[in-house]
């Protein structure tokens, strides 16, 4: 670990904003590296997302999710995305104090045509709409109360969402 690394930025929001797509698109812009804790967490335990949350339940990988989050806040000097989820651990929000924080905004019928019927997110399976609906409005304040700036993504490509980031951070 490099003492003072952080992340130039991080991204939250729900499943669908785009946070896995733009922070590669920005990693390219930044010419930085990219790290998504998801990816994180499949590559400590050597499982896919959805295996682990049917194999350990949902438990387990938010407490893995918060111990990848932790590292990565500390330890990354790049773009960094999380998963949908982390944002809402106590801990997180706290980790996250200090940071530059966005959140990439989607409403629900654009997340949930996104996510469509993909099998990756455990959260979603059955009807992703209500499903969804559920999370955004359980989820928003927490996502605006973390973030140091909010980006709306519908109606935007993901190079789009990426060219707003940038200008944020510039
Ligand atoms: N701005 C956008 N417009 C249209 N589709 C998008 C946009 N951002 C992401 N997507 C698509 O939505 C899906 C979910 O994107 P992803 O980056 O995995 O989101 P997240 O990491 O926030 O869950 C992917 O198929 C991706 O190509
Ligand atoms: O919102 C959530 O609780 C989750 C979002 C997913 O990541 P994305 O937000 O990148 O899809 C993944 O961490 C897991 O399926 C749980
Ligand atoms: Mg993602």
């Amino acid at each position: 670990m490099t003492a003072g690394a952080r992340p130039v930025v991080v991204l939250v929001g729900p499943p669908g904003a785009g946070k896995s797509t733009v922070a590669a698109l920005l990693g390219e812009a930044l010419g930085l590296e990219v790290r998504d804790t998801d990816s994180d967490v499949e590559a400590a335990t050597g499982t896919a997302i959805a295996d682990l949350f049917v194999t350990y339940g949902e438990d387990r990988f938010r407490a893995l999710e918060a111990e990848a989050v932790a590292t990565a806040l500390a330890e990354h000097r790049g773009v960094l995305a999380l998963g949908g989820g982390a944002v809402m651990r106590p801990a997180t929000q706290e980790a996250l104090r200090g940071h530059t924080v966005v959140f990439l905004d989607v409403g629900l019928a654009e997340a949930a045509s996104r996510v469509g019927l993909s099998s990756s997110r455990p959260l979603l399976l059955g009807n992703v709409r209500s499903q969804m609906k559920g999370l955004l409005d359980s989820r928003r304040p927490t996502y605006e109360a973390v973030a140091t700036h909010v980006v709306s993504t519908d109606g935007r490509t993901p190079s789009e969402v990426a060219e707003a980031v940038l200008i944020l951070l510039a």
